[in-house]
């Protein structure tokens, strides 16, 4: 059990030592599928035999790569079948990468041999659509000379459609951005082909010589040697055939080696034509036989008509009409085919010229939508303002009206109040008094319950008055209502009736009870401290009461009752109770 667990902890430990390196050493292998990729990048047009030795590699451990590198792996699989003719399966394996990858760069790499593998196919169509993909494409890549690909791809297309103005703005473009490496090769060699279509007089030997020199700099002999073959053609225009002839055949080897169609056919096509210029026209047509006999002549009609026509006149020259009949039938054919392709060129052009005004007329609708967008936007942005000052103006509105209703309230309020209660004392007025008393004694005369009047009147006030003054005469006045605020109930009604007169209707009170009431009233009068108003001796008053019991229900007849008790307290000397019965 114990040399188990020793045996474990022996493997953990191990495990610690050789799992960073089993991780470092996959890197290891990555970065060295890295680094076979570039390679491979580097020699896919020049060194095919190395291109397909690293691609084989590659292969081998194709499970093991990152998806980017698997991708990449794909691009330059396209390559090489595009390299040895499977142009379908390339244009499969270059849109599955155009399609897929997540790298941005790859991406356009692929749609630019796309646009070049079409304009091969004469799929014009196509190549036009993979162009606008490089166009839309072609300000997101950082990379200068990964962007200076799509602008030689763009060029490379026009050439093929023969719009050579359109790749000489491309060129002059790419040259304006200081163009560089082999894509200065390549551009150069754009140039060359389109400059010797449309402005051959203008060309000067420095022209092919530097192009040429570029190519070699950068080592990509293949298109240094398309590059001879076009300065092979510019000598046999400059009448100079014998050295198109010397610098050519110099090359003719090592240009037939790579078995590059295209450069195959620009050499043989240059040197036929420059025996056919110096008169030797057995060598010629053995130039334009290459021509002619090459499986994949179909696909370079406009030599493979040049070379018709050298063997049917070299079939002439040596009498063989039948021979020349049979050539020159092939040499119209030719012609008629190329005739096709120039129109299908034609077509191709003017449909994406409409395209492009459809595109055109696309975003100008596109505008509009966005213009009547931003429009709707802004009146959505005004309305709002409106709508928030409409909102403003109700709420100000509505405001002003609570305000003024408020208001209204308030005044409603203090008029009631002044129609109703004694502004000095605060308690009922004479009216109001009257009013709710005669409302209560006639609900209580139905129901047959006591209620009493209590009716006083302060005692010498006019004295008070006189000595202290009128406004120390309302002192007193609301001290003493203050005083039998106190004594009265919630249900009693308590009003001030005259000048120095108070009244007190209390409901549901005996006789006994509304003499103990006044009681308690007239000895809370009598403890004010009256000191607070500089005043000497004490306030009093007289009280009278009388009752429903002994008086009835009305209220002028309680009041006459209690009034007539009052008058009696007076005379008895002030300061005290007397109930109406007692009085008579
Ligand atoms: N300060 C003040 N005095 C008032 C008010 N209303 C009435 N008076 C005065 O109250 C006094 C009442 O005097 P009288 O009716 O002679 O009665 P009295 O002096 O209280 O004498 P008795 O009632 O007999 O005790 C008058 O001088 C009125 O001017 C008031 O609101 N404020």
């Amino acid at each position: 059990m114990k040399a188990n667990k020793g045996y474990k902890k022996l493997i953990l430990c191990m495990s610690f030592f050789y799992i960073p390196f089993l991780v470092s050493s996959k890197q290891l292998e990555l970065e060295a599928v890295d680094a076979q990729l570039q390679l491979a990048e580097n020699v896919k047009s020049s060194d095919s035999v190395r291109f397909d030795e690293l691609l084989y590699s590659i292969n081998s451990k194709f499970d093991q790569l990152t998806i980017d590198q698997k991708y990449r792996y794909l691009f330059l699989s396209a390559y090489q079948s595009s390299y040895k003719g499977d142009v379908a399966k390339a244009i499969g394996l270059y849109k599955h990468v155009e399609r897929n990858s997540q790298n941005v760069n790859l991406r356009y790499k692929a749609s630019v041999s796309l646009v070049n593998l079409f304009s091969l196919r004469k799929d014009w169509q196509s190549g036009f659509d993979y162009l606008d993909t490089i166009n839309n494409n072609f300000e997101s890549i950082e990379d200068v000379s990964t962007r200076h690909l799509g602008l030689i791809g763009a060029s490379f297309f026009y050439n093929e459609l023969e719009q050579y103005e359109m790749t000489q703005i491309f060129v002059g473009r790419l040259i304006d951005e200081e163009v560089s490496g082999r894509n200065l090769c390549m551009t150069l060699g754009l140039k060359l082909r389109a400059d010797l279509v449309t402005r051959k007089s203008e060309l000067k030997e420095s022209d092919f010589t530097s192009g040429i020199q570029s190519c070699l700099d950068v080592n990509e002999p293949i298109i240094a040697n398309v590059m001879r073959s076009y300065f092979g053609a510019f000598y046999n225009y400059k009448k100079e055939s014998e050295t198109t002839i010397k610098l050519l055949e110099r090359h003719y080897e090592e240009s037939m080696g790579f078995n590059y169609p295209f450069l195959t056919f620009e050499i043989n096509i240059a040197l036929a034509k420059a025996y056919q210029n110096i008169g030797d026209l057995k060598k010629a047509k053995q130039f334009a036989r290459v021509v002619a006999d090459s499986p994949v002549a179909n696909d370079y009609i406009e030599r493979l008509v040049e070379a018709f026509e050298i063997i049917a006149l070299h079939a002439m020259e040596k009498n063989e009409f039948e021979k020349a009949v049979y050539y020159q039938d092939k040499y119209i054919r030719a012609k008629e085919k190329l005739f096709e392709q120039a129109k299908a060129k034609q077509i191709a052009i003017e449909f994406s010229k409409h395209r492009a005004v459809e595109k055109d007329n696309q975003i100008k609708i596109l505008n509009n939508q966005n213009r009547i967008l931003q429009l709707e936007k802004e009146l959505s942005e005004e309305s709002a303002l409106y709508n928030r000052w409409i909102i403003i103006l109700l709420v100000v509105s509505v405001s002003i009206l609570f305000m003024w209703v408020f208001y209204v309230k308030r005044s409603q309020q203090k008029l009631r109040y002044l129609a109703e209660f004694d502004s000095l004392t605060g308690v009922s007025n004479r009216a109001y008094f009257n009013q709710n008393s005669e409302a209560i004694l006639n609900y209580y005369s139905k129901t047959n319950r006591t209620a009493s009047l209590v009716l006083f009147d302060l005692d010498n006030f006019k004295k008070i008055n006189d000595t202290y003054g009128h406004p120390i005469g309302d002192e007193v006045l609301k001290l003493a209502a203050e005083a039998c605020k106190a004594c009265v109930r919630k249900v009693d009604i308590f009003g001030r009736v005259g000048g120095e007169e108070f009244a007190m209707l209390l409901p549901g009170c005996e006789l006994e009870q509304a003499l103990k009431i006044a009681e308690d009233c007239r000895a809370k009068i009598e403890s004010i401290d009256t000191s607070t108003l500089g005043m000497q001796g004490k306030i009093t008053a007289s009280f009278g009461v009388a009752d429903s019991a002994s008086t009835g229900y009305l209220l002028k007849d309680l009041t006459a009752n209690a009034d007539e008790a009052m008058y009696l307290a007076k005379r008895r000397g002030r300061n005290r109770v007397v109930n109406y019965q007692s009085s008579e």
